[in-house]
């Protein structure tokens, strides 16, 4: 049986859920839940700490697990990454109050508050850079406001914790995360953790594309072809006016309405996107 961690709290959590309930495994529906049997996929799942999941995975208790990049580095366990997820993206940056410096090199002999002291320690001696590491368990924004250090490192998602405690970011981000799913490093891949990745894949690709379908001009066919080429081919399709054919094409989402705008220039009509749910490509 294939054994899977999945973040417990916080804001992986719930994607991760999501995400695996559409690949058709069975998730919880009790919050309070830490063990979940899916008996028709043979997958057993664990709702883990997200800090905690790369441990596990990393010691080779559990197959796979979710979690964020950020947190895989900083736990220093031996795992790689199997597929990224495409949601709870976010940036891993240091930051100080406004006005005191906009380069790294001046973090140079301060203390420094952060949740992934290894992240930063790694980081600061790949720049040959010494600064005094305070690990704290989170909120490390008011650190500086309490004088417990001077700068933080810490996860940037909308920037808005950093803006309400007056600091600012300076340098480039020390790392860009996501969710990940994650398996211990360089062990051979058995077939059944294959067919979860590759559900997931088909989800995390899905949730990438757009179909696009719309009616075209026999005339400026070739035109349009060109706009929507799709992953193998169209499909192009009889309609019952012999001068009109059907397309229909997969399109990245992002863009997807760059194409609809050129094929309807072009002379389609009927132009609609819609949402694909899983996939396999
Ligand atoms: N807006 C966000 N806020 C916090 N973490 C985010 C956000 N967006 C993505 N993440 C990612 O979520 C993960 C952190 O999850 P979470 O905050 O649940 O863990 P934690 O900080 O260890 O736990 P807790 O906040 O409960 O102490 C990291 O991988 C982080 O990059
Ligand atoms: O850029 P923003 O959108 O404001 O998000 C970033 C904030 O979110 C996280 O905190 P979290 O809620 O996980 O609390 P924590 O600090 O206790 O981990 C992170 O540590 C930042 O404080
Ligand atoms: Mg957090």
């Amino acid at each position: 049986m294939l054994r899977v961690a999945v973040p417990n709290k916080g804001a992986l959590s719930e994607p991760a859920c999501a995400m695996l309930r559409e690949a058709g495994y069975r998730q919880r529906h009790d919050r309070r839940d830490l063990v979940v049997l899916d008996e028709a996929n043979d997958v057993e799942f664990f709702f883990l700490r997200p800090r905690d999941i790369a441990v596990y995975v990393g010691e080779g208790r559990l197959d796979l697990g979710v979690t964020g990049r950020d947190l895989a580095l900083d736990s220093g366990s031996p795992v790689e990454e199997e597929l990224s997820l495409g949601f709870g993206g976010s940036t891993f940056r240091y930051a100080v109050p406004a006005g005191r410096g906009t380069s790294v090199t001046g973090l140079a002999g301060c203390r420094l508050a952060t949740s992934y002291p290894r992240l930063v320690a790694d980081d600061l001696a790949a720049r040959n850079l010494s600064a005094e590491v305070i690990r704290l368990e989170g909120a490390v924004e008011t650190a500086v406001q309490l004088g417990v250090a001077e700068a933080v490192a810490d996860v940037v998602s909308s920037g808005s914790t950093l803006r309400q405690h007056g600091l600012v970011p300076v340098g480039e981000p020390i790392c860009v995360s996501e969710a990940v799913l994650v398996r211990r490093r360089g062990l051979p891949r058995p077939p059944e953790e294959s067919r979860l990745v590759e559900r997931l894949r088909g989800v995390v690709l899905a949730q990438q594309y757009v179909m696009l379908d719309y009616d075209c001009p026999r005339d400026v066919l070739e035109q349009a072809l060109k706009a929507t080429p799709g992953l193998q081919a169209p499909t192009v399709a009889p309609l019952a006016d012999p001068g009109w054919t059907g397309v229909r094409a997969m399109v990245r989402r992002g863009e997807a309405n760059q194409v609809m705008d050129e094929v309807s220039t072009i002379g389609a009509r009927a132009v609609l996107a819609s949402d694909i749910r899983f996939c396999r490509l």
